[in-house]
């Protein structure tokens, strides 16, 4: 919903602000190139005006709502708006609100949000604000009988006022926070296209990294369906992230699936872990990446309790980033919803079961170690070397 011939969208992004002028001017710049590339993507027409703490973009009325949700989608955004832009001049403000009043209200309660940055107008964000809901008031009181609540209202009109420009608006569509894509260094994500690690490299993505996606094939116990169901998380997650090539390495593991399968029981899962963390270690020095991220959370498998993460963790010299450590499954599921993944996340894959009849929860390092195939490590490291390039 937005004022008529609104052809505006006001960003508000927030991490940025923690950041020095000089930090916070590369950032703003950062999430302009985002946000131009993701509208080229989805062929909306649009300018983005890179100004100091409010990025804006300049686009036809007919297309504002769908550039503010492109904005929305874009990492560093906390809110957008689509909204009218008009002079400084109070008067001209009032008569914004006024024909918005007119074209959107039809009864209940209202609320005037006015915020003023430039300390220099004639005018403070209370005057405004207090004259605004007069103006709005007597523009709707013959038709309707309003009132105003300014703790819950149906509808809220929102005027920000800068130095040279005033925006009004309805509404503010959240953005995902966080810090614009390619602001960090790239991480290896680890997806196996479950609910969790698609959500965990969009993590790992809204605070700025670029993620290399790695799948490991597990041959006989994946299937085509595990990694077309990986591939179209992949490639979903890739919309957020137009100035990056998303393709997936795919990593060779059907045959040591096979070998820890046959060799071992209890403690097959953490070795395979290990084999996973090796294997993206390898990748991350062949692609120049920091870290691996995974889906993992504490005590959500058996493979992730903290004693096991504590185990597994060494198989690799790389931090492991896992940005659902402390997340319940409630707030994962949410989450995939919101970003669009689960559905897909939760197409029967068809896998055959890796996990043995007895679970290891409390492993120690050495008899692990002893347990596992000599090579194991190798193996990954060999494999790494295998990956395929794959389009999602
Ligand atoms: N085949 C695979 N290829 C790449 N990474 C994988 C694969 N299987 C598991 N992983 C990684 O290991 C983590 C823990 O494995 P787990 O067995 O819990 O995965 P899952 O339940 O199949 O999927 P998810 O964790 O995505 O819900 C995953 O979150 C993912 O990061």
């Amino acid at each position: 919903m937005h004022p008529p011939g609104a052809d505006t969208v006001l960003i508000r992004h927030g991490d940025l602000n923690t950041k020095s002028n000089t930090v916070k001017r590369y950032m703003e710049g950062l999430l302009v190139e985002n946000l131009e590339a993701l509208l080229a993507e989805r062929s909306i027409p649009g300018e983005v005006e890179r100004r100091w703490n409010r990025p804006l973009v300049h686009t036809d009325p007919e297309a504002v709502e769908a550039a503010t949700a492109a904005a929305a989608d874009t990492f560093g955004v906390v809110s957008a708006s689509p909204a009218l832009t008009v002079s400084t001049e109070k008067a001209r403000i009032l008569e914004a609100l006024e024909e918005t009043a007119r074209e959107h209200y039809d009864g209940g309660t209202f609320a005037v949000d006015a915020r003023r940055s430039d300390k220099s107008l004639p005018y403070d964000s209370e005057d405004l604000a207090r004259e605004a809901g007069t103006a709005i008031w007597e523009t709707v009181e013959d038709e309707f009988e309003p009132e105003v609540d300014l703790d819950d209202p149906d509808l809220t009109f929102g005027v920000e006022v800068r130095e040279d420009i005033a925006f009004v608006y309805l509404e503010q569509v959240d953005g995902p926070g966080g810090l614009p894509l390619g602001s960090q260094e790239p991480v290896v994500a680890l997806v196996s296209g479950g609910i969790d690690s698609p959500v965990a490299a969009y993590e790992m993505m809204k605070r700025g990294s670029p993620v290399v996606p790695a799948y490991v094939d597990l041959g006989d116990y994946g299937g085509i369906d595990h990694e077309a169901r990986a591939m179209e998380t992949v490639r979903l997650l890739s919309e957020y992230a137009p100035t990056f090539d998303m393709q997936v390495y795919r990593i060779p593991g059907g045959e040591t699936v096979d070998l820890l399968v046959d060799e071992m029981e209890q403690g097959r899962m953490l070795s395979l872990r290990r084999f996973f963390y090796r294997a993206a270690e390898s990748l991350a020095e062949r692609v120049d990446a920091n870290g691996i991220v995974t889906g993992e959370a504490a005590g959500q498998k058996s493979s992730q309790t903290i004693r096991n993460l504590g185990v597994t963790s060494r198989a690799t010299r790389l931090p492991i980033h896992r940005p659902l450590l402390s997340r319940d499954k409630q707030y994962i599921v949410a989450q995939a919803r919101e970003i669009g993944t689960y559905t897909d996340s939760t197409m029967n894959a068809g896998c055959n079961r890796v996990t043995p009849d007895q679970v290891e929860t409390n492993a120690r390092l050495k008899p692990l170690l002893e347990a596992e195939p000599d090579d194991l490590l190798e193996r990954a490291e060999e494999a790494a070397t295998q990956a395929e390039l794959v389009e999602p």
